[in-house]
């Protein structure tokens, strides 16, 4: 079996494949290392024989996880590293290194499913947009506060916006303008996010035409779902992009 791992700001997110790697055997979303840990080891029947990992934490942080995964399972972890191209994707940073890994495993898999120009949209701690022409050239992207930090930011810098989780939930079975706080802040922030899925479909419409596929992934792209009818909501696409740039064997 392999463990696949994709370590963002404020979850990993992991899955168990059989060893054919055409099932989905486990999947589920960690807090923290030794919460990732604990849900591997209750899994019935677990034999890891693999692992491959992406990261957007720092090094050590990352080191810190593998070296615990080959302590309690023995198994070998190979890391996804930047590339300036792969799988007909040429990385349009400055200095490619700094592109985060899971922008770029996103773009990888998506200019696989679409074998044309695309753009991506990733709604994490961070929202992220890029733009990968036909010819694979990635033209580069924005990165935006995400939902968790729009809304925790207010929280943080105000002292009047105060409220639950569930709370939080129910606020958004609507988006008309809130009568509440909670849902004057989770509609108004659902709003902005809505916002930028706008502009950039704008901004590649100038680019391409219609001639271009979009791409929803991260926790919270069923808030943005409405704003791009169109698009292809792929929870995994930063594991689709995993397995091109980790190949095993
Ligand atoms: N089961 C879940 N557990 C935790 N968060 C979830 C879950 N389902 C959806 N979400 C939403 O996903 C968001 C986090 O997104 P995601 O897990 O893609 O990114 P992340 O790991 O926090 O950050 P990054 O952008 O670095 O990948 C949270 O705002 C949360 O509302
Ligand atoms: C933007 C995030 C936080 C999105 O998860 C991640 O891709 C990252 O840390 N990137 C490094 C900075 C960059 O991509 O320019
Ligand atoms: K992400």
């Amino acid at each position: 079996m392999i463990l696949e791992l994709d370590c963002g700001n404020s979850f990993i997110k992991w899955r168990v494949l059989e060893s054919s790697e055409a099932t989905v055997r486990a999947e589920g979303i960690a807090g923290s290392d030794s919460a990732l840990i604990d849900s591997l080891v209750a899994l019935p029947g677990l034999l890891l024989t693999r692992c491959r990992l992406v990261s957007v934490r720092a090094l050590e942080e990352t080191d810190k996880l593998i070296a615990a995964l080959v302590a309690v399972f023995g198994v070998a972890v190979s890391c996804a590293t930047s590339a300036r191209e792969m799988s007909g994707v040429r990385n349009g940073y400055e200095d490619f290194q700094r592109l985060g890994m899971d922008r770029w495993l996103a773009m990888l898999g998506a200019f696989k499913l679409a074998s044309g120009a695309c753009l991506v949209l990733d709604f994490g701690t961070a929202a992220t947009a890029d733009f990968i022409g036909p010819d694979g050239g990635h033209l580069g992207g924005f990165i935006c506060p995400g939902m968790p930090l729009m809304r925790n930011q207010l929280r943080t810098h105000t002292r009047k916006i105060r409220y639950d989780d569930a709370a939080a939930e129910r606020a958004l079975e609507r988006l008309s303008p809130g009568r509440t706080t909670v849902e004057a802040v989770e509609r108004g922030c659902t709003l902005m996010l809505r916002g930028f899925v706008l502009t950039q479909l704008e901004l590649a419409r100038g680019y391409w035409g219609e001639d271009f596929t979009v791409f929803l992934t991260g926790g919270d792209a069923e808030l943005v779902r409405d704003a791009a009818p169109q698009a292809r909501l792929i929870p995994d696409l930063v594991f689709v992009g995993l397995a091109m740039a980790c190949p095993l064997s």
